[in-house]
């Protein structure tokens, strides 16, 4: 089987600022997409011309800030994450250069091999969220699993997530006793069919 050498985490966007250049459809796609996660997310906008949803895709989010200019290297100033969303490849690998070169992480919509980082697929019940990749090679299968597991899994896996939370922070004992008791009380969640018989 291939190797995927991605190593998945969960960003706080709300205490980063990222800049999304291009309005079009996939820089709206991927707006929605950090909103939908984040609606505090630390967002700015840079576009030529956008489609005509944005605005209403960003109305209600507080931290949003839209701008209908050609990109420039100083759009970068202050960013930790960059989308380079735009339909012109050559000024994606241009934004790609000026964001490596100031040590801001990046993804190119359009080239896989220049991405910092991918965005994935996400399904979300409440306080769970799993991120969906397949290395790259169908965003298509990714949206499907997505749509999978969001139906399949259920919804009263946040109950369980917000009790747990609070016997978690009620355990007494050492470090190990809090691990054993916890591991203990969610066994059922890995009990094989063969062991529940
Ligand atoms: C998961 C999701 C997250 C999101 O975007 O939020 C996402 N793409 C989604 C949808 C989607 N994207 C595309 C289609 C059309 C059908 C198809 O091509 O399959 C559809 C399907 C649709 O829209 O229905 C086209 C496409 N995508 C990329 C390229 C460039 C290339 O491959 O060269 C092209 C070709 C453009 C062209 O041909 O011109 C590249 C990337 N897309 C990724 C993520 C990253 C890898 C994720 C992974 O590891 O799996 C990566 C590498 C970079 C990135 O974008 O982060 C989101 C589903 C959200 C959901 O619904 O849950
Ligand atoms: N990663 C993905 O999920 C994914 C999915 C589909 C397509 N793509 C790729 O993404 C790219 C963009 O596709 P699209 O459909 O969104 O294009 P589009 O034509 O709908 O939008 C292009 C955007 O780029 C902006 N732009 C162009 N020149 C600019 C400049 N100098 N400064 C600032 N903004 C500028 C335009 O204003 C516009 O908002 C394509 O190359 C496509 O192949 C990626």
């Amino acid at each position: 089987m291939a190797d995927n050498n991605l190593f998945p985490v969960f960003f706080k966007v709300d205490r980063l600022n990222v800049l999304v250049v291009g309005g079009g459809n996939v820089g709206v796609e991927k707006v929605g997409a950090l909103l939908s996660n984040c609606p505090t997310a630390r967002l700015t906008i840079v576009a030529t011309w956008f489609r005509p949803e944005l605005d209403a895709l960003v109305k209600d989010y507080p931290h949003v800030t839209v701008i209908q200019k050609p990109f420039s290297c100083g759009d970068l100033f202050g960013k930790d994450l960059v989308i380079a969303a735009t339909n012109d490849h050559a000024l994606n690998v241009e934004i790609w250069e000026k964001a490596r070169s100031c040590k801001v992480l990046i993804n190119v919509a359009d080239t896989p091999e220049l991405c910092d980082f991918y965005l994935g697929a996400v399904v979300q019940k409440g306080n769970l969220k799993i991120a969906i990749s397949t290395n790259g090679k169908s965003p298509t299968v990714a949206k499907r699993l997505r749509q999978v597991l969001q139906e399949c899994l259920p919804d009263s896996l946040d109950q369980v997530l917000e009790k747990l939370h609070l016997i978690r922070n009620r355990l007494a004992g050492d470090f190990t006793a809090k691990v054993d008791k916890l591991n203990a009380l969610t066994d059922v969640l890995v009990e094989s069919e063969t062991e529940k018989h």
